[in-house]
């Protein structure tokens, strides 16, 4: 059996959940469809979970929140109307879109996780209804019913690793399951979300729960391009990718699929493949644990931006015993994730992510580290981009760093910080975000165009 998920791109309209429909009905074994919240009609239009964040901040600050419910209802509405779905349905979900305006809003930890969770809860019931009147034996799953249970973390939860044992048994059942992605429950009940993206997480997390012979994750393009189309014109598409390439390149902007949606599949062996909806015979990009398909050592080039780096300097630090457990201390004690920690002898670089800090712990950083480690210089660098240039082959073959630099060079892109991990799966370039474009296209030119 399949687990199918359908991102945001895919559920935005009638006539793309037409397109839906037929692909689900047209192989027995896709029993399991994942579905996010309706995602952009067109460039301009707003994703129903964005319409929700405003929804939200509008009903905490106490304002009117009556247009912003109508928006978000009329979004389903347009869609059942199209459809012909029946009328209860829609009645359910204006319903539930209505009442979340009277949550309590003092001491609910949950509450802005159960505003965004309605968009994919209700867009799996109006699927479940559609699928039922069309052909399809479907039945929608709330996550609490599917077993998938949470820790207690708002906007970031981690599945509990006892749920996988539950949500075996929607091997059981013979409809095929709507499940809404995005959100699982806390063990006392409450609804907490995944980050941003995260019904691909969902769709990994029921995948190695049934133990799908194939995660497809449907989406809006013909798989995962060698790097960001948006930046290079039809750039080369990728046939294969191991897991781990995949990782690497999920993390640093291929925003394609969420870069936690791969460890609950390859733990489980369950092979990934990304498809187009709207071009569903395209064989898409397979993701597996042993590459077949060889040749360039870069497989894929990814940037992400919004990255600052801590730049610490002090002479004889390498001399220094404790220095480095005494900055990631201090970086523990105030709350903050760290990403990458390039050194030199007597300097290193914390580099972190933008939206883990603001002005506040930036400032904390700065006091407690001067009191504790008296460094000779110590200061923030901000608007920084990482680049990460990805391939399990790069450890063959010799040179692959020089002709990156020099490729950058030619383009006039300065390389603030450089660093490559003892898998040699990536090498990870860090520059100034305005020089983002240029970098890309340069290691695209050097690597594909070649
Ligand atoms: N390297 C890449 N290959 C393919 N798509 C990419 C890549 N990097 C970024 N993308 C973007 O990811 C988008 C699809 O992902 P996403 O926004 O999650 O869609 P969905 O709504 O289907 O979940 C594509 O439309 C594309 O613009
Ligand atoms: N709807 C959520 C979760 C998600 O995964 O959406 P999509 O599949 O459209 O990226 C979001 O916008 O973050």
């Amino acid at each position: 059996m399949k687990v199918i998920k359908f991102g945001g791109s895919s559920l935005a309209s009638a006539e793309q959940l037409t397109k839906v429909r037929n692909i689900v009905k047209s192989d027995a074994t896709r029993k399991f469809v994942v579905v996010s919240a309706p995602g952009k009609r067109e460039a301009n239009d707003t994703k129903v979970t964005d319409a929700l964040i405003a929804y939200y901040k509008a009903y905490k600050k106490g304002e009117d929140v009556t247009t912003t419910q109508k928006w978000i209802i009329s979004r389903y509405q347009n869609m059942c109307d199209e459809l012909g779905i029946s009328g209860a349905v829609i009645v359910n979900i204006a319903d539930e879109i209505n009442s979340l305006a009277k949550l309590p809003i003092k001491d609910n930890k949950f509450l802005y996780d159960t505003f965004l969770a309605a968009g994919e809860n209700n867009n799996a019931k109006l699927i479940a209804e559609y699928f039922s009147e069309n052909g399809i034996n479907a039945r929608y799953i709330h996550p609490q019913d599917a077993g998938i249970i949470v820790s207690a973390e708002p906007g970031n939860a981690r599945l509990l690793p006892s749920s996988y044992e539950k949500i075996n048994y929607l091997n059981d059942l013979d409809e095929t399951l709507i499940i809404p992605g995005f959100f699982g429950v806390t063990e006392n009940g409450e609804i907490c979300t995944f980050s941003r993206g995260g019904s691909d997480i969902t769709g990994s997390i029921i995948a190695a729960g049934v133990r799908a012979e194939l995660y497809e994750n449907f989406t809006d393009v013909d798989g995962i391009f060698a790097a960001h189309p948006g930046i290079i014109k039809s750039p080369a598409s990728i046939t294969e990718l191991t897991y781990r390439e995949m990782r690497e390149l999920a993390y640093s902007g291929f925003s394609v699929l969420h870069d936690e949606a791969l460890l609950p599949a390859y733990r489980a062996n369950v092979p990934l493949v990304i498809k187009n909806t709207n071009n569903p015979e395209h064989p898409g990009t397979k993701i597996v644990a042993k590459r077949t398909v060889t040749g360039s050592p870069v497989v894929g080039i990814a940037a992400d931006g919004g990255f600052t780096a801590l730049n610490i300097s002090k002479y004889l630090m390498n001399r220094e015993i404790g220095f480095g457990r005494k900055v990631l201390q201090i970086l523990e004690n105030l709350g903050i994730r760290f990403e990458h920690m390039p050194t030199g002898i007597d300097d290193m670089s914390i580099i972190m992510r933008d939206r883990f800090l603001n002005r506040q712990l930036e400032k904390s950083i700065l006091d407690n580290m001067t009191e504790s480690l008296q460094p000779d210089e110590l200061y923030f660098e901000k608007n920084l981009s990482i680049m990460m240039i990805v391939g399990e082959d790069m450890k063959e073959h010799i040179g692959v760093t020089a002709r990156a630099a020099h490729a950058l060079a030619q383009a006039g892109v300065n390389i603030e910080m450089l660093s490559q991990g003892s898998s040699e799966v990536s090498i990870m370039f860090i520059v100034k975000s305005d020089q983002e474009s240029a970098a890309i296209t340069a290691l695209y030119e050097e690597f594909f165009a070649k």
